[in-house]
């Protein structure tokens, strides 16, 4: 497959209501999507960098300047190096595989490099007419969907929202803690629903080890994990915690790769891994951190960041996967957005269908990306 260029688009999405974490509250995404466009067929990659880096220490204008200075240059190299398909001499192809290997010499910048092997990837399969799915290993055609519940004003707020995510059919509620909004929110919710309610708290890195016995007083409430207590680097101090605490403890950002799924799996830092394809790299990556997972009898679910319809459907083709045995944060499309950009997903008995269509299997509806684009940027390879 030979790619000609990529192009570079940014949309705002506005949120439906505002999204508060531990480390700031989100009102609209602003979002960087490529195109790469082949001999073959069109591609689509999102992005999922935040506007701003609190998440990590990637964001969106840096992810574009990277693509746009680095990645993108190094895959054009790449690709004027290959063979041409079928071992004759001059400038060949590009297949999705190669994409990893010609961006390894650029350091970091793993979500702008996962956006790029997706959209290349997305070409790929729908030249093939295979699916992301299929690709991946998928094994289900449907998967169960959890919602992820920000941090809200009070506990009856918080309440009223639960009640309407369980009301539309959630299989799983992720509330959102940070110190001050935990223990109580959580009780109120037992409270409120019930014992029954798959229950689990995303910290976001906001606790120290010193908050060891606090966080011990989660231990009653039955939950599934806690996310990401402390803070990405504190590899040892999440071992140390998994010791004094007997709820699961589960990573999220701490996990940027197969290796340091490996390396915390070995020091007992977690039991279950949020796997988030844009922050490892891509989904050949989360690929293999399902795979290495599965062989240490660790469980995976697929975190969100507050997909389009693009991302949304790769997710849910990678939660199809064998080892997928929690609920993700694949949430239909109106959990974030009014409209989004795609056909939108809904739910659908508590579960998202998994895409079956060549690539992603849904593509940019134009009117509605033109309605949110901001900037387009055509970079030629
Ligand atoms: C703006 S917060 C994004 C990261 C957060 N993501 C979610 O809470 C799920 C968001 C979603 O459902 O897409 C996480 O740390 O897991
Ligand atoms: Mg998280």
């Amino acid at each position: 497959m030979k790619l000609q260029g990529v192009e570079l688009r940014r949309i705002t999405m506005p949120l439906v209501s505002p999204f508060r974490t531990s480390f700031g509250t989100e009102h609209e995404r602003d979002i960087l999507l490529l195109r790469a466009v082949t001999d073959g067929a069109e591609g689509w990659g999102e992005c999922v960098a935040m506007a701003e880096p609190l998440y990590s220490s990637e964001f969106v204008d840096a992810a574009a300047e990277v693509l746009r200075r680095f990645l993108l240059p190094a895959l054009a190299r790449r690709q004027e190096s290959a063979p041409r398909p079928g071992g004759t001499g001059g400038p060949g192809g590009i297949a999705a595989t190669d994409v990893g290997h010609a961006l390894a010499p650029i350091k970091g910048h793993r979500m702008a490099k996962a956006a790029l092997e997706m959209a290349v990837l997305d070409a790929e399969l729908r030249t093939l007419g295979r699916s992301f799915a299929s690709e991946l290993g998928a094994v289900a055609d449907r998967v169960p969907s959890g919602v992820s519940v920000g941090i809200h004003d009070t506990v009856p707020a918080l309440l009223d929202a639960v009640d309407g995510y369980l009301a539309e059919g959630y299989v799983r509620i992720k509330l959102k803690i940070e110190p001050g909004w935990d223990v109580e929110p959580v009780r109120a919710v037992r409270e409120r629903f019930g014992d029954d309610v798959l229950l689990q708290v995303d910290a976001n890195t906001a606790y120290t080890l010193g908050d060891a016995r606090h966080l011990a007083r989660l231990d009653p409430f039955d939950l599934l994990l806690i996310e990401q207590p402390l803070e990405e680097e504190d590899v040892l101090g999440h071992a140390e915690l998994a010791r004094r605490i007997t709820t699961p403890v589960c990573l999220d950002e701490s996990i940027v790769s197969a290796q340091t799924a490996a390396a915390a799996i070995t020091l007992g830092a977690c039991s279950i891994i949020n796997i988030k394809p844009g922050r490892v790299g891509g989904y050949l990556e989360a690929r293999r951190i399902h795979d290495l997972a599965v062989a240490h009898g660790v469980a995976v679910w697929c975190g969100g960041m507050l997909e389009t319809g693009l991302g949304r459907a790769a997710n849910a083709a990678l939660a199809a996967l064998p080892g997928f045995t929690l609920p993700g944060d694949i949430s239909g499309s109106g959990r974030f957005y009014r409209t989004d950009i795609t056909e939108p997903f809904v739910l659908d008995d508590g579960h998202i269908a998994v895409p079956t269509g060549p690539g992603l299997g849904v593509t940019p509806l134009p009117d509605l990306l033109d309605e949110f684009t901001t900037a387009r940027e055509w970079v030629p390879l």
